[in-house]
């Protein structure tokens, strides 16, 4: 990425403000509470709103990946990751509890980190963690601002063994950082940095049928209290967090099959890769022809389906006003192997050769979700996002002057 020049001002005490008194291409202007700016060289400033200017390593493309809790969107990240190549893990020598995964291009930070309120201050004002109320969008938006301006930040850390909030860890601009967790779009300056959002959208007879699975027979919780978590914080998930996805980009949306009348079991899942048309960077895929309306049951002489099959839909659609095209799968593969018949029917897919949807699926044929449309169209999603970052990358590089300029 060409190399921007920044000024960086910072205030060191509580409720002091720095001001912006030149125009410079990334600059913080805002008063500056518990945290600590560093270039990006590692140094950290320590007069009382000092005006410095260092070469920052370029702008860092952000995105952002909503849903409530235990809807996938670790599995997702873990998807996501693996297309860039190497291993994502938590920062060497850290906070053994820290929540950010780090690879050679990624940084995943979970939005958690920014409670405001530890789990005994939700407790006392009796709020959940998906109330605003309990969570600090000013220094959410101070620090993912910093980052995408190429400057390390002291991120907080809210850990979920202890319910605390531990001292903070040093986050340094990555190639693409990736904010995920239960608001990433809600607060509108958060949103306007983002480059690419998702939102995992989970139906909840599903969503109960995943916590179930996890929190009864992973964690040991009750089917009543898993029942009890679920309604507590219904009110505060269909208030807060289900409204950002008419932001998003992409939406995941998985529902019970409609391939087995009345299905009681969850099992076979019908999923909806909805995407918004007109988004710089991203182009949609499609099943066979762009704009049509298909319907395709691919099953048969190159595709083993099982009771009930697997049946395909694409159509243009409008969502909450926007102009969108929607790639619906329902059923689930048998052979996995077999996944390239119907990967090779799908245009503008992002791969870099032959098959890759079918390999990544394989790599992970043991992540949850890879025997249907949720693992294929995280795959998917993950190969438009490369596609999205080394299209911002080339855009740059083409205008290097213009960049440093602006
Ligand atoms: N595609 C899927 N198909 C089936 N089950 C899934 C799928 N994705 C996730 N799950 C189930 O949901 C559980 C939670 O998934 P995951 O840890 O990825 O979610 P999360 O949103 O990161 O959760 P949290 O925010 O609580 O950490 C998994 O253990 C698994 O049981
Ligand atoms: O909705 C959540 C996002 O993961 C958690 O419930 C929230 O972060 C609070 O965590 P904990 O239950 O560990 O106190």
């Amino acid at each position: 990425m060409a190399a921007t020049v920044c000024t960086v001002y910072t205030a060191q005490s509580l409720n002091s403000a720095c001001s912006i008194s030149t125009p410079s291409k990334t600059h913080l202007g805002f008063t500056q509470r518990d945290v600590v700016l560093f270039s990006s060289s590692g140094k950290k400033t320590n007069r009382r709103c000092s005006k410095s200017v260092i070469t920052c390593a370029g702008e860092t493309v952000v995105i952002g990946l909503a849903a409530d809790s235990g809807c996938g969107k670790s599995t997702f990240m873990r998807r996501l990751t693996s297309v860039f190549g190497g291993a994502a893990e938590p920062p060497k020598g850290g906070n053994p509890d820290s929540n950010t995964l780090i690879s050679d291009t990624t940084t995943v930070i979970c939005l958690d980190d920014y409670h405001s309120l530890d789990r005994t201050g939700r407790k006392e004002k009796g709020v959940t963690a998906l109330d605003p109320r309990a969570n600090d969008f000013d220094l959410m938006y101070e620090q993912v601002k910093a980052i995408k301006d190429g400057i390390a930040v002291e991120k907080p850390i809210y850990n979920h063994v202890t319910g605390l909030l531990d001292p903070p860890e040093l986050i340094k601009p990555p190639k693409i950082l990736v904010i995920e967790g239960l608001h990433p779009m809600f607060d509108e300056r958060v949103r306007k940095l983002l480059d690419f959002s998702i939102y995992l959208d989970i139906s909840n007879e599903v969503k109960f049928a995943w916590k179930i699975q996890r929190d009864m027979a992973e964690r040991g919780h009750s089917l009543e209290s898993i029942k009890a978590s679920i309604e507590a914080r219904k009110p505060d998930f269909d208030a807060y967090i289900d409204p950002q996805k008419q932001y998003a980009d992409a939406v995941i949306e998985v529902l019970p099959t409609q391939l087995i009348p009345d299905d009681n079991e969850g099992k076979i899942l019908r999923v909806k890769l909805i995407m918004k048309e007109g988004v710089q960077f991203f182009s949609p895929v499609y099943l066979f022809d762009e704009g049509s309306t298909i319907s395709w049951i691919p099953c048969g002489r190159k595709l083993t389906c099982s009771y009930p099959g697997i049946k395909f839909y694409y159509e243009p659609d409008t969502y909450y006003g926007h102009e969108v095209s929607v790639l619906e799968m329902d059923g689930q593969f048998d052979r996995l192997d077999e996944l390239i018949y119907v990967e090779s029917h799908l245009s503008n897919i992002s791969t870099k050769f032959y098959g890759e949807v079918t390999q990544q699926m394989l790599k992970h044929a043991d992540f949850p979700g890879s025997n249907n449309g949720t693992g294929l169209f995280q795959t998917i999603v993950g190969l438009k996002i490369r596609d999205l970052f080394e299209q911002v990358v080339a855009s740059k590089v083409k205008t290097p002057v213009e960049a440093t300029k602006a």
